[in-house]
């Protein structure tokens, strides 16, 4: 292993801050060090992305991110860039201090920032106002410094994490930086991945800064990034009753489409068989539109009851309702014991009756599903997305789905996987229940619970991000990413 091979596992701001330690003091590497270290591979992260730049404006704030940014200073107006440097403040520890003082020497001149006033012409801005040691929302006046950077439209470069996003949970408690691109240093923060952070980090990029393999030795990662995954092949002799049957219950009066695409989903999933369990006045529509799925007319628990017997995975939710209807069938379902997808008001009803789900079963909440099921407002949930979703796996004993940008997976045990694909397309009606047969699916053709949400929320952002490349963010259609789906579920189209 290098240290490049730790580029899928992310890290609390704790637990960076205990790796820095230990190259400091285990593995004898002085602090000022591995500063030097990162702001040469900044310079070098900026060059390659703005090689044409000549003008540098380098914004530090007063603690080591700020020293970052000194020292790449004097690193560019040694290689003969002009950098100017505006600096918050004093700088505060031995670090930080000798990088302003370095940069100083070599001839740079720092022009501390008074709250207001013009700030300077550059090719590339780089952000080092602050980094891990962000502590709350930016100040008024650091706030009108960003808005100014902002306001230059000269492109940022921000060392480490974008100045006003808090690393360890991806929320911008005021306002922030945004960057057109991160250079990380020495591990991945795991909050730079979801929530808020996704809109201001812009490309992110990892930097090592050469540090040996037994830094990581017993440091455990707090969570994974997905990777691509793929199915493997299947065998050529296989019929349809081996690619599992999904039963999709839902569709209450005027919700036909949330079925639908739930149902069909499932089918581009690779089901081999998908029965809709719905209201009477929805079959024909469904039947005429989508002739593979199997739609029946289901009043009530008993008419349930036999399609139960069939199906060997549910997709439980979509347009269920709260109703009479949707609570007697969301009952009987649960009791059948069968691997399950629970959406929608499948888990509005699990919220109103909590209960641990046995067996298989996959929640895919999106914010506001998530805080009915905690008890608490969608902020909390915001705040500390992987707290809700660890403490929602723990208290319904399930895979839980936390969606939205930067989608989680947790397990009951803890472990966590952020889905770095998907794009504001996607946020409009009906994604959510192509997810939800999507995994579905996934369960039927064998996965356990963990791999096919997994896949699923990953299969689903790719699908998201390859028909947005085609016709673009906005108007993109849930069901714009049926086809694409495919191609990548097959290991075509990446
Ligand atoms: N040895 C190390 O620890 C290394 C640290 N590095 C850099 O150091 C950074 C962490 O440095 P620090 O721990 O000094 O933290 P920062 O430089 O991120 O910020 C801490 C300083 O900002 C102040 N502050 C925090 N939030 C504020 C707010 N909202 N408004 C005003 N002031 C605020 C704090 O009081 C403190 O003075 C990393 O992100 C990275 O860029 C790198 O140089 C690599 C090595
Ligand atoms: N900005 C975004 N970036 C990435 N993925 C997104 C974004 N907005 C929405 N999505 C994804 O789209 C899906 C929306 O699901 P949901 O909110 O349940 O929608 P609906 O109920 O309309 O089907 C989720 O998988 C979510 O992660
Ligand atoms: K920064």
């Amino acid at each position: 292993m290098t240290a490049s091979d730790h580029r899928h596992e992310l890290y609390t701001v704790d637990q960076v801050r205990a790796l820095d330690r230990r190259a400091i003091d285990a593995l004898g590497i002085p602090g000022y060090e591995l500063m030097q270290r990162a702001a040469a591979a900044a310079l070098v992260c900026l060059r390659q992305h703005w090689p044409r730049a000549r003008r540098i404006a380098v914004y530090c704030g007063p603690g080591n991110n700020g020293g970052d940014g000194f020292l790449l200073a004097a690193l560019a107006h040694e290689a003969g860039l002009h950098a100017d440097v505006i600096a918050l403040g004093e700088s505060q520890g031995d670090d930080a201090v000798r990088a302003r003082r370095e940069f100083e020497l070599g001839g740079g001149t720092v022009h501390p920032w008074q709250g207001s006033g013009e700030l300077p012409l550059a090719d590339v801005q780089v952000d080092g106002l602050f980094g891990t040691g962000l502590r709350r929302a930016l100040a008024p006046d650091v706030a009108q410094l960003v808005r100014q950077m902002q306001a230059r439209g000269a492109p940022i470069l921000a060392l480490d994490v974008p100045s006003g996003v808090n690393a360890d949970t991806g929320e911008v408690p005021g306002e922030s930086v945004q960057a057109d691109v991160t250079v990380t240093f020495i591990a991945a923060k795991r909050g730079l991945y979801t929530a808020q952070a996704p809109g201001y980090a812009g490309q992110l990029q990892l930097e090592p800064l050469g540090l040996p393999e037994s830094l990581w030795h017993g440091c455990r990662a707090d969570a994974e990034l997905l990777r691509v995954q793929t199915l493997a092949p299947r065998p050529r002799q296989v019929h349809k009753g081996n690619n599992g049957h999904v039963l999709a219950i839902g569709g209450d009066h005027g919700t036909a489409g949330a079925i639908r695409l739930c149902g069909e989903a499932a089918l581009r999933g690779g089901a081999g068989l998908v029965s809709v369990a719905t209201r009477s006045e929805h079959l024909v529509a469904l039947n005429s539109a989508r002739p593979e799925l199997m739609a029946h007319e289901v009043n009530g628990p008993q008419a349930l009851a036999p399609l139960l017997e069939r199906a060997t995975v549910l997709a439980l939710g979509p347009g269920l309702g709260q109703g009479a209807w949707g609570h007697a069938l969301w009952l009987t379902a649960l009791e059948s014991g069968l691997p399950l997808v629970l959406d929608a008001d499948g888990l509005n009803l699990l919220a109103r009756e909590p209960r641990q789900l046995t067996g298989r079963a996959v929640l895919t909440p999106h914010p506001g599903e998530a805080a009915r099921l905690l008890g608490c407002d969608t902020a909390k949930i915001g705040a500390d997305r992987f707290a809700a979703a660890r403490e929602l796996a723990r208290r319904y004993g399930a895979i839980v789905v936390l969606k939205g940008a930067g989608s989680l997976v947790a397990e009951p045990e803890g472990r966590v996987a952020v889905c770095p694909w998907g794009n504001p397309g996607m946020a409009s009606g009906g994604m959510g229940d192509l997810l939800t047969g999507i995994i579905a699916a996934l369960l039927a053709q064998g996965c356990e619970a963990w791999q096919a949400a997994c896949l699923g929320v990953g299969l689903h952002a790719r699908a998201g991000d390859l028909a947005a490349r085609k016709g673009g963010e906005r108007g993109l259609l849930a069901s714009d990413l049926l086809e694409p789906l495919r191609l990548l579920l097959n290991g075509k189209g990446a």
